[in-house]
């Protein structure tokens, strides 16, 4: 175990956060390398002493699953590993029929197939991320309280929080430092994979301004397509998390790809 102590600067005070990092023997050091928030949040004047062996956070290329009436399991693997191949960067399982055993059972092939490239979240299911040996879960604002989702996943799995507008970033924001790893920003544009209200490119350029002035990391999400790459890279997102644009695609390699390209080059 090695120890790394450094001070941090936030918006009003510094932190001092001291890290230890941690080998896990077995899991590869692409998916589970120790790192440190690049921005750790504390309590104003707080001392933040933790070991943290959370997975890399790269919210670059985000493919969030599509959810199908009729399950397709091979087909959701094959897209997970066709993302990876063609560089997307963290998966999350959005599959909004399954029990938590179906969704457990997906999450471990997903896992299997990708070989623990990227990180695998679970959406909406803290047990079956747990139950999978996931790298983390994502939640929403109706689902259980972000403290105790974190409490269940334990400090060394991810864990992301939709918001919508000022009100739900005022919660994520309120949440104790370490809570959170990023928070969905969306529906940016107008989507056909699920009814919610649309933010705009201006809403998330205030959202995303907003998070990232309290070291919260963020992905765009809603109606994300290759055109749209270069007006989403103009705000403070530090990513983008597609559905349509890799799993509606027939090749979902080169789809990735193509977004990860222009994405890199918008900035
Ligand atoms: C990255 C990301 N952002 C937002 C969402 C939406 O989550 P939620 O509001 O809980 O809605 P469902 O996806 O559960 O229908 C997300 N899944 N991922
Ligand atoms: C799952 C999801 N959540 C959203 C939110 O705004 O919370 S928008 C969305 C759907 C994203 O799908 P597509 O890339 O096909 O538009
Ligand atoms: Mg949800």
């Amino acid at each position: 175990m090695e120890g790394l102590g450094c001070r941090l600067r936030s918006p009003s005070t510094f932190h001092t956060l001291v890290i230890r990092q941690q080998r896990h023997p077995e899991r590869t050091p692409a998916s589970r390398a120790p790192h440190a928030p690049r921005h750790p949040r504390g309590a104003a004047g707080m001392t933040v002493t933790s070991t943290l062996t959370r997975p890399h956070l790269d919210l670059s290329l985000y493919l969030v699953t599509i959810s199908l009436d009729e399950r397709d399991d091979d087909r959701i693997v094959a897209t997970c590993q066709a993302a990876v191949e063609g560089g997307a960067t963290l998966i999350q399982l959005r599959d909004k029929h399954a029990t938590t055993e179906q969704r457990s059972a997906l999450a471990r092939r997903i896992i299997d197939a990708i070989g623990r490239a990227v990180p695998v979240l679970v959406n909406d299911d803290i047990n079956a991320a747990i139950a999978a040996d996931a790298e983390g879960a994502h939640i929403g604002q109706d689902d259980l309280p972000p403290t105790v989702a974190r409490q269940r996943l334990g400090p060394d799995r991810l864990l992301g929080l939709s918001v919508h507008n000022d009100a739900e970033l005022d919660y994520a924001l309120a949440q104790p430092a370490g809570t959170l790893d990023y928070i969905g920003l969306g529906a940016v544009y107008p989507t056909q994979t699920k009814e919610v209200k649309v933010l705009g490119i201006d809403g998330l350029r205030h959202l995303a301004a907003r998070a990232h002035a309290h070291g919260l990391p963020c992905v765009a999400i809603g109606g994300i397509g290759g055109e749209r790459l270069s007006d989403i890279a103009t705000t403070e997102a530090d990513g983008i998390a597609v559905v349509s644009a890799i799993c509606a695609q027939p090749d979902p390699a080169a789809a990735a790809k193509a977004l990860l390209t222009r994405w890199k080059q918008a900035h």
